[in-house]
């Protein structure tokens, strides 16, 4: 197990009064993947979003390594239709830094993950031109295509048939092996035994986190 990235202690969460999260509790190290599972609204994607700082914790706290770089594939994805985007464009977003262009690495690393994902011969497509499978396919590659230390991933494999799903999980392995922390929220069993950790969140008030047998 490597150094902690992601540390949260105490974390209560509510919309407007009514609460979702209660005293969560959860350590991330590198090289590790964590499987976020519970049923419909028990929390997950608010986890997820408080794990990646796109919302604040009511109580508690939430704490990312210094300096770490995290990307995240969220649940909720339909705005980005209305843009006339290709797949590659969409990919490549993954890649963009503020002034800067796109260098050989870059071009190598959208090429290499459209490759590993079935998506080359989408390369032009619009995304409102794809299937639900196709489109999460794209959406995957914009997120693995970035240099991350933390890739936080939203039911990643949700629309996926096997051979997809089996690619996602290829390519999780991979940047765990490299060093990378990996949390996915997780609806399929068989999908959340594959982390090395699993919470489950059961409401507002309770969630359980067991290790992976070893
Ligand atoms: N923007 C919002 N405003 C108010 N309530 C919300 C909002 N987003 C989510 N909720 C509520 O918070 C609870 C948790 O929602 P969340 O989306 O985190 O659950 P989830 O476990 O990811 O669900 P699913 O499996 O359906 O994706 C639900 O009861 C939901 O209705």
């Amino acid at each position: 197990m490597g150094a902690e990235v992601l540390t949260v202690e105490h974390v209560a969460f509510r919309y407007a009064g009514i609460p979702v999260l209660r005293d969560v509790n959860l350590r991330v190290e590198a090289a590790t993947t964590v499987a976020v599972t519970g049923a419909n609204g028990s929390g997950k994607s608010t986890l997820l979003h408080l794990l990646a700082g796109v919302e604040e914790p009511a109580e508690g706290s939430v704490r990312r390594r210094a300096g770490c770089r995290l990307a995240l594939l969220p649940q909720r994805t339909s705005g980005i239709d209305a843009l006339p985007l290709t797949v590659a464009e969409c990919v490549q977003i993954g890649r963009f830094r503020p002034r800067r262009r796109l260098n050989r690495d870059d071009h190598a690393a959208v090429s290499t993950i459209m490759e590993r994902l079935d998506l080359v011969h989408l390369a032009r497509r619009r995304l409102r031109e794809l299937s639900g499978g196709q489109r999460q396919r794209t959406l995957i590659a914009q997120a693995l295509v970035q240099v991350a230390d933390i890739y936080v991933l939203d039911e990643p494999t949700v629309a996926l048939d096997a051979t997809s799903r089996q690619r996602v999980h290829d390519l999780l392995a991979e940047r765990v092996r490299a060093g990378a922390a990996v949390v996915y929220a997780s609806h399929d069993d068989a999908d959340a035994a594959l982390a090395d950790r699993t919470v489950r969140l059961a409401g507002a008030v309770e969630y359980t986190i067991t290790d992976a047998p070893v």
